[in-house]
């Protein structure tokens, strides 16, 4: 494996399980990856606090809720950051009998990588896993300035007084959420609105949320400039030097800090494609890079396909059972691939967005005879849990099929409801028989049979 986040960490482990193969990870930083110590796990450790405080604003009984406690709220991110020290992951690998080879890889030859003075040639597989990174716009006067990325947003060591966040996406929302909730000023400006690839329902609550939340959120506008004449490199996660000027639209905006969170590409610089004659890295549904001749694979960020975590470790294990299977002598097509599978994702903004599936935008674009359903998140179970309980449920059907193809839920909480919608998308049941699926009283569960009644009732009078 060229690269030991979760994806290369989960690729290795199936390749090699139960046989006596053995497997290599290549690892340049931090075995874990970014998810661990950059991205997942600190983001929600620091979102999670926020997230209880405005719970508990809205449940009568509970004393008047204080500021949080950044100090707290940091060493809780640092406990699940271990510090950023990667040993006990290290463990892990040797544990499963992988060994951790310490340096930047790069491909010289077929099944052949080198690490420093060291040349690895695999066997069976090489697995490229080495994630994405982030892209910066050209913004005059952006890079000079040292902007935050999403690494000094995550490692956070000192909560900037105000910062502007610049872009729309998950990384964005996410971020202004905790920084507001730690008590920073913050202003979000994207250059189109939030969250595009979701339902608009999902733009529309968190751009509530975040304005709720004090958040300055300016939408469809040019970020032309960037002017910081005290820039320094003070490490990362403290505030990069004195104050930033930003023009946006024509109108200059002062910040303590600018966070540039506007995207990430597939980190395949330095990896040596070329020399395996591959161009442009393309993977198929048992994730096999197309031009690599059968030994050559790519998992996770670095594929493509999608960039989350639990999306990435699924491509790893498909990709580490095919490499066991075709090295026992079987077919590659003997294990189900990944084409077909629905993409899940929550996003932890305040209210949060669950979603799985496709959204009405992509259903119609497949040519789909759809019916769209669209109700409120209100059932007994989710206004027993706080009193400001509310958002939209938001369910795809494919008419002809007679199966939900895609499910979003905006709301307090919905994290933990996207599993029934994901197994209900994933397994194609036909909503005749989901109907006998009964939730338990009182659960919020049982937005899914509101649903499927409304669903009823939209079809009753058509
Ligand atoms: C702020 C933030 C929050 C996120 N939150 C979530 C979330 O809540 N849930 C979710 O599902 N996803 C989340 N993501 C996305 C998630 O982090 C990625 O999808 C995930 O980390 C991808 O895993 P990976 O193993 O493919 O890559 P990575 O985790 O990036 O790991 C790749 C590893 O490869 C190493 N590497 C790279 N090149 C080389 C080389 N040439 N030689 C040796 N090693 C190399 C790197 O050092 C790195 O350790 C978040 C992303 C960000 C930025
Ligand atoms: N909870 C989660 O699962 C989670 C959390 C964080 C990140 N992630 C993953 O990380 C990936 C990267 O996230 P991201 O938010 O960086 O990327 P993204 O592609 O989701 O969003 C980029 C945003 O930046 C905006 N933008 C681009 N150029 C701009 C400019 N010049 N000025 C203003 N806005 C600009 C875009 O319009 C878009 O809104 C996502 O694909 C997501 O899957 C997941």
């Amino acid at each position: 494996m060229i690269g030991g986040g979760p994806v290369g960490e989960n690729a290795a482990q199936y390749a090699i399980q139960g046989s006596d193969r053995t497997a290599a990870i290549v690892e340049a930083e931090l075995v874990g990856g970014e998810c661990s110590y950059w991205a997942c796990m600190p983001s929600k450790a620091l979102l999670v606090p926020g997230s209880v405080r405005t719970l508990a604003q809205h449940m009568p009984g509970l004393a008047e809720q204080p500021p949080l406690d950044v100090e707290a709220v940091l060493a809780r991110r640092d406990s699940f950051t271990s510090g950023w020290d990667d040993a006990s992951q290290v463990s892990w690998a040797e544990e499963q009998g992988i060994e951790v080879v310490r340096g930047r890889g790069t491909l010289t030859g077929p099944r052949t990588v080198v690490v420093g003075d060291r040349t690895l040639v695999a066997r069976h597989a090489v697995v490229l896993a080495t994630g994405s990174v982030p892209v910066s716009p050209p913004i005059d006067g952006l890079a000079e300035a040292l902007p935050w990325g999403s690494r000094d947003a995550t490692a956070m060591h000192e909560v900037p007084g105000s910062i502007l966040v610049v872009g729309g996406g998950v990384v964005a929302c996410e971020a202004a959420t905790w920084l507001a909730a730690l008590g920073a000023r913050v202003t979000l400006a994207a250059r189109g609105g939030l969250l595009a690839r979701l339902e608009p329902e999902a733009a529309e609550a968190v751009e509530a949320g975040l304005r709720d939340a004090g958040v300055d959120v300016r939408l469809h506008v040019d970020v032309q400039s960037v002017r910081r004449e005290d820039a320094r490199a003070t490490g990362e996660g403290h505030v990069h030097g004195g104050a930033v000027t930003t023009t946006i639209d024509g109108e200059e905006l002062r910040t303590d800090e600018i966070l540039v969170s506007t995207g990430r590409r597939p980190a395949t610089d330095g990896l040596g494609l070329d020399a395996v004659g591959i161009d442009e890295l393309e993977v198929d549904g048992r994730q096999r890079v197309a031009g690599g001749d059968g030994w050559l694979y790519a998992a996770g960020d670095v594929a493509g396909r999608w960039q989350l975590t639990h999306m990435g470790k699924h491509e790893a294990r498909i990709c580490g059972e095919v490499i066991g299977v075709v090295a026992g002598g079987g077919d590659a097509l003997d294990v189900v691939g990944v084409d077909e599978d629905p993409l899940t994702q929550v996003v932890f903004t305040e209210p949060e967005v669950a979603a799985v599936g496709i959204t009405h935008a992509e259903a119609l674009e497949r040519g789909m005879r759809v019916e769209r359903v669209a109700i409120d998140l209100a059932v007994a179970g989710t206004a027993l849990q706080r009193d400001d309980a509310g958002g939209r449920v938001v369910a795809i059907v494919d008419a002809d099929r007679d199966v939900l193809v895609g499910a979003t839920l905006v709301g307090h909480g919905v994290a933990e409801l996207l599993h029934a919608a994901t197994v209900a998308v994933a397994t194609q049941v036909p909503l005749s028989r989901l109907w006998h699926a009964v939730p338990a009283y009182p659960t919020a569960s049982e937005i899914w049979l509101r649903v499927l009644e409304a669903l009823r009732t939209q079809r009753r009078a058509a």
